[in-house]
């Protein structure tokens, strides 16, 4: 029960090993460059939204999560907060991270292949029950969606349009609709609120060491100047250029699973552990041990690790994030509590996030007006 379509909940097998090519058809290692264009506009929709209204942060990276993994997958645009598409999808995460037991994640993916004979007690298995009707509705709905959008002639290119049209017209023989559908409600449930636990880690540190903070936003104001943001042309030469940039972003995402065999003083936010002689270390065992290793390592790793990056240094790039001041006049310190869900998520806490300065705000607006311009939009 409730395993059975879910690829990362799969053992391996002929049923993981399809679900596993299709997902490797819509995010192929050697195609980094296919979803730019959506990762660009929810980057400057969540630029937008930090700039109109920061005090809720949290949501706006959580709804950048999760659109955009809605976009790739559906085709949906779900700009809105309210879309229930978004509404479905996090219910069905929330039904799926409840069904499993508090920080089991890390140690329920090497033993997949013993499910389901653990984690026995009907409680499980009630909660099992929910987290199977939530991911069904989500995928449903979602996937009515884009076929409807396809027999009106509308659909964009997505995960699911571009299988569905290899299926109505007899160019794939070695999967169903059925693995294309499972395939698809996976993505949103393993790609969303992973990339969002690793943006609010990255937030909560830049608002505990402000000095972590200066450093990364110095090395981007000589490397990229203080004229325009950041965009994918510099993840290119990250490693060489933006070191410090990539070891910010790689320790935030080291700190969503906190693996003490791996890194000593795991709890300790330490960028420079990733760094020697001012470039990355590259004695340092693989900086992307977050998204695991070998045959079940996370196939949305690039996708996720470009998400990121462009989060965290178009941030950088144009706002300082500070700790908030309370109505006493005092500095509240984060508590730097993590919420032991699937992953650690840090707990909710309070930051100012504002524009580095005038300067900074106007650069802001010109690329979210040249944007819009660009694609017609009222950005
Ligand atoms: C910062 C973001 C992310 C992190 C840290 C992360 C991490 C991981 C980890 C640790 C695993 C398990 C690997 C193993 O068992 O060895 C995994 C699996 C998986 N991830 Fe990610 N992930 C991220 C983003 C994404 C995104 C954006 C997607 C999809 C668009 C995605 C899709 C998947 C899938 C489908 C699996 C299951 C693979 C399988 O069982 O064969 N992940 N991820």
């Amino acid at each position: 029960m409730g395993w059975d379509g879910d690829f990362l909940m799969q053992p391996y097998g002929d049923r993981w090993k399809v679900r596993r090519k299709l997902f490797h058809h819509e995010f192929p290692v050697k195609d980094g460059k296919r979803h730019y264009s959506q990762q660009l506009k929810t980057n400057r929709v969540l630029l937008k939204n930090l700039l109109d209204n920061p005090q809720e942060y949290r949501e706006h990276i959580h709804h950048m999560s999760g659109s955009l993994i809605l976009f790739v997958t559906y085709g949906i645009d779900a700009q809105d907060r309210r879309n229930r598409h978004v509404v479905n999808a996090d219910k069905a995460v929330v039904a799926f991270t409840t069904a499993l037991s508090p920080g089991a994640f890390k140690d329920l993916l090497p033993w997949l292949k013993y499910v389901p004979s653990w984690l026995p007690g009907a409680g499980f298995k009630r909660k099992a029950r929910e987290w199977r009707h939530a991911y069904d509705e989500m995928g449903r709905e979602a996937y009515d969606f884009t076929l409807d959008a396809m027999r009106r002639g509308e659909a964009v290119p997505s995960f699911v349009s571009n299988l569905e049209t290899k299926l109505s017209t007899g160019k794939a023989s070695w999967f169903k609709q059925k693995e294309v559908f499972d395939t698809a409600a996976t993505m949103y449930e393993t790609g969303s609120d992973t990339t969002f636990t690793g943006l609010l880690t990255f937030i909560l540190a830049m608002t505990c060491f402000p000095d972590y903070q200066k450093k990364a936003q110095a090395e981007i104001d000589s490397v990229i100047g203080q004229h325009r943001i950041p965009d994918f042309d510099d993840w290119d030469k990250a490693r060489s250029e933006l070191p410090y940039c990539e070891a910010l972003m790689q320790e935030a995402l080291r700190a969503i699973f906190h693996d003490e065999k791996m890194y000593p003083d795991p709890y300790t936010f330490k960028p420079d552990r990733w760094i020697k002689d001012g470039k990355i270390n590259p004695d340092v065992r693989d900086a992307m041990a977050a998204f695991g290793f070998g045959r079940r390592v996370c196939p949305g790793k690039h996708f996720a690790l470009l998400t990121t990056f462009i989060t965290i240094t178009t941030v950088l790039a144009i706002f300082d994030i500070e700790k908030a001041v309370g109505e006493d006049g005092d500095v509240i310190e984060p508590s730097m509590e993590f919420v032991d869900t699937l992953q650690h998520r840090p707990a909710p806490f309070p930051c100012v996030i504002k524009p580095r300065s005038k300067a900074h705000e106007d650069v802001l607006r010109e690329v979210l007006a040249q944007y819009a311009n660009e694609n017609g939009g009222s950005n």
